[in-house]
């Protein structure tokens, strides 16, 4: 059915909410205080729409270009409170708590500031987006939420014709000015004469990825041409990163949590961090703890934590290849940070944390839904949330990053 709704507000995840005699509405594509022309259907325990038209837009809608992924388009300071909000209702309804937020951190820069992206290749040539959610392609000319050294090489590789590559990745640093590709599908041999090609035309550093299901950079890996790794400043820590592992995309708002993260922690004899990364955020707390064991699943990050590590002369963040299950491992522990993927904390993580008790546990979240459930356990298991600061990592986005300390 089609139905015209106003859209109360938008709700985590960034879709609309509007009320109806029907019931609630739960709408793609709107923008608080809009009217909507939507298609809603039923689906099990609410209805769902998607807008056809805006009707009367709100006046924050801002109307330049942005990517398919951007679902938040509306102007920078109305998105804080949107984000804002986010967090707190998560908090509310998912852990039942009205603790107090402290206000958003907000994005240094809110455009220009990503500097990691993913693309397809468009079958009429060069870069394409993604829809998300559909198998829609849109060709990618330029893209304002790109670092400028991202938009210098999407402008270059969308002249080359990157025959056999299904996917490109490309990671820059805003430290070094410079920007590494990811060619993904095929064999890394068929990319070796292309990938030296863009070096020439002053690519950083070029790596293939075999075409896995699990995701990207899950399967075979080699580096190809180049620079391996680029240096990246997360404030005073320059760190490694690279397109086969994972980094924060938007390198000075991380900067930001990492150094408010180290101000928040009383230092001790030995931390674990868990879901590590390469390590930054051990870097930044390495001077109040004797020893820092970093936990990490993926071999390259550990690698370049290693790496790093002994360049920054911190020879007490020893990094450990392992699943943050076995955390019981390095228990006992005075605090234990965690930085989880969306999905949140194992219920085996969350069990494990209950039993080894350490003082302190530093939660980064990049999802406040899974964030909330996993902060009402561990408040049911003797904890206190004494600190939780939302911060914008992701602008026109409905991403919203959570930086949180709890205690017993
Ligand atoms: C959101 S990132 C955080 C990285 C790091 N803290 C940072 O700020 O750069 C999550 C990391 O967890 C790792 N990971 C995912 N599942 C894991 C698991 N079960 N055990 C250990 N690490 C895991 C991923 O490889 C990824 O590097």
């Amino acid at each position: 059915m089609t139905l015209t709704l106003t859209i109360e507000k938008l709700v985590t995840g960034g879709r609309g909410l509007a009320r109806t005699p029907e019931g609630v509405v739960i709408v793609r594509g709107g923008l608080p205080g809009e009217r909507v022309r939507a298609r809603v259907r039923r689906r099990k325990n609410h209805l769902e729409g998607e807008v056809l038209e805006i009707l009367e837009p709100s006046p924050d809608r801002v109307d330049h270009p942005l990517p398919p992924g951007a679902d938040l388009p509306l102007a920078y300071e109305a998105q804080l409170p949107v984000k804002q909000g986010f967090v707190r209702e998560a908090l509310a309804r998912l852990a039942g708590l009205e603790a107090t937020l402290e206000p958003i951190a907000p994005s240094p820069e809110p455009m220009g500031y990503r500097t990691a992206a993913q693309f397809a290749l468009h079958p009429l040539g060069g870069l394409a987006y993604r829809v998300p959610g559909s198998h829609e392609l849109v060709r990618a000319h330029t893209d304002p939420l790109l670092a400028p050294p991202l938009q210098e090489a999407l402008s270059l590789l969308n002249t080359w014709p990157l025959a056999n590559v299904v996917e490109v990745v490309l990671r820059g640093s805003l430290h070094e000015g410079r920007v590494q590709v990811g060619l993904i599908g095929g064999k890394a041999r068929m990319f070796r004469t292309v990938a030296k090609g863009l070096v020439r035309e002053g690519i950083a550093g070029v790596w293939w990825g075999a075409l896995d299901p699990r995701g990207r950079f899950r399967g075979p890996v080699k580096h190809l041409a180049g620079a391996a790794h680029l240096l990246e400043a997360f404030g005073e820590v320059l760190a490694s990163v690279d397109v086969v592992s994972f980094a924060q995309v938007n390198p000075r708002a991380a900067a930001r949590l990492y150094q408010e993260a180290a101000a928040l922690v009383h230092g001790g004899r030995r931390a674990v961090e868990l879901y590590a990364g390469g390590g930054v955020l051990s870097f930044h707390l390495a001077a109040a703890f004797d020893e820092i064991v970093a936990v990490e699943l993926s071999r390259a990050a550990i690698q370049k934590g290693q790496a790093d590590a002994r360049r920054l002369g911190l020879p007490n963040v020893r990094f450990h290849r392992g699943d943050a299950r076995e955390l019981v491992r390095f228990a006992p522990a005075d605090l234990v940070a965690v930085d989880p993927p969306r999905a949140g904390l194992a219920p085996e993580v969350v069990r494990t944390l209950l039993e080894a008790r350490p003082h302190q546990i530093l939660y980064i979240s990049c999802d406040p839904a899974t964030w909330a459930r996993d902060v009402k356990r561990l408040v049911a298991g003797g904890y206190r949330l004494r600190f939780a600061r939302p911060y914008d990592f992701y602008p026109f986005t409905h991403h919203v990053e959570v930086l949180s300390l709890l205690v017993r």
